[in-house]
């Protein structure tokens, strides 16, 4: 079967687009797809798959699934993409709409300038902070700050939240010196996290700037994590590192984002959303 794709990236974080306003897929598709057109030998090549469709609740829906094959609840950069893809193809007529994903409903905005389409902002909604929220096991108290964590042979402190999807913060002095490739698969599968975890390490650069380097479920390193760099922000906030209610920068490899946390209420997120590609791809069960 021959089937239309967008290819876009938010901050280097490039999913296929799919959409189901245009065409139909059996919902079994969704998780071999991803897997088929991830593989970056015999596919296209990407982070993952996203899914745009009609939606009942919201002004339209979005799923995404990771490069295993597994679904998130929830993309930060893909929630840009979807908004930018919906905006320029008359999915919604308002530079203001709803999109619904598996975490809930968010907000988006879409910003334009004498340039086209500028920056998008995502109220990403609030995060969830208690242990079983996340869900991580653990006898520690409710909200799981700068927790003892033993890897191999070393100790370090996770701060966990749920920010659309589970997340697992770990300050560093450095982020260079971060094995990214032996830590992350090493947390991301570790059992008292039962539905896996999204991994971010967070250098704290100043009360304004923070540097991260992501680990994601299901997809391993990437450009950039939308998500992970909320939940990023909220650990820094939680930990006293960052004031609550400022504009953060956020320095990912792939790019910038700019995001912010009153300490209690939603999520901001701001960055851009950018087109690769079109085409059609051959997908065969
Ligand atoms: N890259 C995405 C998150 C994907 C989440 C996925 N890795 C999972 O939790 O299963 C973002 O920009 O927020």
């Amino acid at each position: 079967m021959e089937i239309p794709f967008t290819k876009m990236h938010g901050l280097g974080n490039n999913y296929i687009y799919i959409d189901l306003f245009s065409i139909q897929l059996h919902e079994s598709w969704f998780s071999p797809i991803a897997k088929a057109v991830a593989n970056v030998n015999t596919g296209i090549g990407s982070d993952g798959l996203i899914i745009i469709h009609p939606s009942k609740n919201a002004n339209l829906g979005m799923r995404i699934f990771n490069r295993d094959g597994s679904e998130g609840q929830s993309c930060g950069n893909g929630l840009r993409c979807t908004a930018r893809y919906a905006y320029d193809h008359f999915i919604v007529d308002d530079a203001n709409f709803t999109i619904e994903t598996r975490a809930g409903i968010v907000q988006a905005h879409i910003k334009e300038n004498v340039n086209g389409i500028g920056d998008i902002t995502i109220n990403m909604g609030k995060p969830l902070l208690l242990r079983k929220d996340i869900p991580m096991i653990g006898k520690g108290d409710d909200v799981v700050i700068g927790e003892d964590f033993t890897l191999d042979e070393e100790k370090v402190k996770i701060t966990a939240l749920f920010m659309g999807n589970p997340n697992a913060v770990i300050f560093v002095d450095d982020l260079q010196n971060v094995p990214l490739a032996k830590w992350g698969p090493l947390i991301e599968g570790d059992p008292r996290f039962p539905n896996r975890v999204n991994v971010e390490f967070v250098e704290i650069v100043n009360e304004r700037e923070i540097k991260v380097a992501v680990w994601e479920r299901g997809s391993g390193a990437t450009q950039a994590c939308g998500t992970g760099a909320c939940a990023a922000v909220v650990a820094s906030v939680m930990n006293g590192h960052i004031g609550r209610n400022q504009q953060i920068d956020v320095h990912l490899p792939g790019g910038k984002l700019q995001i912010s946390w009153s300490g209690s209420n939603d999520v901001w997120m701001t960055g851009p959303a950018t087109y690769i590609a079109k085409g059609t791809f051959t997908f065969d069960m």
